[in-house]
């Protein structure tokens, strides 16, 4: 996520090292290396520079006698403005309505169909409620078949009507059905143009004006950079909208649009989508995003979606396993699915402080697990609960398979035989005697 902005910036913090004080002279070099970063990620060049503006003004104004260095000052001081940049403050959405009627705007391709499905799998999931789903494009019948495809995916009712051709009588009769049959939240997903055009407009501006809605929220593909601005602005001008969503921010987007987005419309980003499964949807944190642009990681994400995944009955089985030395690979299988469950390998990776520095210019598979998945789906039952089993003639078998090498087939039973007597160590309590294993590991 926004990697060349990050690494820009991290040069242009370089500029004040070794300096004792920040002076008109030092800072003057390094403001102008942030403003280009910001701008060769498409942010707006009136935005950059009165955010380097106002980031000059903090610096010359704090006290010479700081404890911080120069480059970290500076550092805090980017970090602040950029929160700013961003929303300051997270915001949540308004489920105060009964039902809560939330209406998706956006172009074609967006990603508002696909949102709509995460936001409610969030809402079921995480705030135990009854959501809805209602296709309203009246133009493209795929459209709806795509959403009902979604619901089922995700078990959420999905209302549809494929005669009627007038968006706000399906919206109505959509919410007459919620509140007939017990639903709170319901989400209109509505039809998208490829660009934006007075029809459409008017079509969104009409069902917004009947349904009243809770909360509307404009959905935009992130990759679309300045163009993801314009069109915020042409829906806020029609709409007034109470949201953004920033889609596909998993992908190799410079991060414009999000740094641009509030000051252009003055309306907070509520939730980014991650990827395509129904699960890559976050709460859009501007303080964790400042932190991950600046290379600081998000460890409080990171644990926070750890703790998603955690279930502590399961924990409790694999500690019994585990002090009986019973972990196999069925139980390392699991966990790998789990730590899966919990995002693609880059986004988790960018959450480690420092990590992306370190791993730059590594090639970080989306799904790093593929090769170890595929090794341990060509064992027999027999050989993942007693890897001890595993001859030579076997591993070839297992390397066949699985399409891997036998060298490959040895490291994982390496690394598997290693972990298991780390895992045991870690219950008996053997610290030191794990550090030198650690140590032989690397
Ligand atoms: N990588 C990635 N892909 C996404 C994300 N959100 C949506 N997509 C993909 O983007 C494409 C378009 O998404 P849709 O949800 O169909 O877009 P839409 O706005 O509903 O488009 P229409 O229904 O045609 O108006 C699909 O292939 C999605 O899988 C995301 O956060 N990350």
């Amino acid at each position: 996520m926004f990697d060349n902005l990050s690494d820009k910036l991290d040069k242009a913090m370089h500029v004040l090292k070794g300096h004792g004080q920040i002076t008109e002279v030092n800072v003057a070099e390094t403001l102008k290396e942030i403003r280009r970063a910001l701008v060769d990620a498409d942010v707006n060049y009136k935005i950059a520079k009165d955010f380097t503006s106002t980031v000059k003004e903090k610096a010359l104004g704090q006290d010479v006698l700081t404890a911080l260095k120069p480059g970290q000052l500076m550092t805090k001081l980017v970090k602040d403005e950029l929160t700013e940049l961003m929303g300051g403050d997270a915001e949540g959405i308004n489920l105060s309505g009964n039902p809560s009627v939330i209406l998706m705007s956006g172009l074609q391709g967006s990603g508002k169909t696909t949102f709509s499905g995460k936001l409610a799998n969030y809402l079921k999931n995480k705030k135990t409620k009854k959501p809805l789903l209602v296709a309203c494009d009246v133009y493209r019948p795929a459209a709806i078949d795509q959403l009902h495809v979604v619901g089922d995916q995700i078990g959420v009712e999905v209302f549809s009507n494929k005669e009627e051709k007038n968006p706000v009588k399906i919206s109505e009769a959509a919410i007459a059905h919620a509140k007939a049959n017990g639903f709170n939240v319901v989400i209109i997903d509505t039809a998208g143009r490829l660009a934006v055009d007075q029809v459409m407009m008017n079509e969104i501006a009409a069902i917004h004006k009947a349904i009243q809605p809770q909360e509307t929220l404009f959905v935009v593909d992130s990759m679309t950079g300045q163009d993801a601005v314009n069109t915020a602005k042409a829906f806020n001008d029609v709409l007034n909208f109470d949201g953004v969503i920033l889609t596909k921010l998993d992908g190799d987007t410079r991060g414009g649009a999000a740094l641009s987005i509030k000051t252009v419309v003055d309306k907070p980003i509520k939730f980014i989508g991650t990827g395509e499964k129904m699960e890559a949807i976050d709460v859009f944190y501007p303080s964790r995003m400042a932190d991950r642009i600046l290379g600081m990681g998000d460890v409080v994400s990171l644990v926070e979606r750890a703790q998603e995944q955690f279930d502590e009955e399961e924990a409790r089985k694999l500690q019994k396993k585990i002090a009986k030395n019973q972990f196999g690979f069925d139980d390392f299988l699991k966990q790998i699915q789990q730590i899966k469950k919990m995002g693609n390998m880059k986004d988790l990776i960018g959450m480690i402080p420092g990590a992306g520095k370190v791993l730059k210019g590594l090639d970080i598979d989306d799904d790093a697990f593929k090769g170890i998945e595929a090794i341990i789906h060509s064992m027999t039952p027999d050989e993942r609960t007693k890897p001890s089993i595993i001859n030579s003639s076997r591993k070839k078998r297992i390397s066949k398979g699985s399409g891997t090498s036998v060298q490959e087939v040895n490291q994982l039973l390496k690394q598997f035989d290693q972990m298991s007597k780390m895992m045991k160590m870690m219950q008996g309590g053997g610290g030191a005697k794990m550090m030198q294993m650690m140590n032989n590991m690397r």
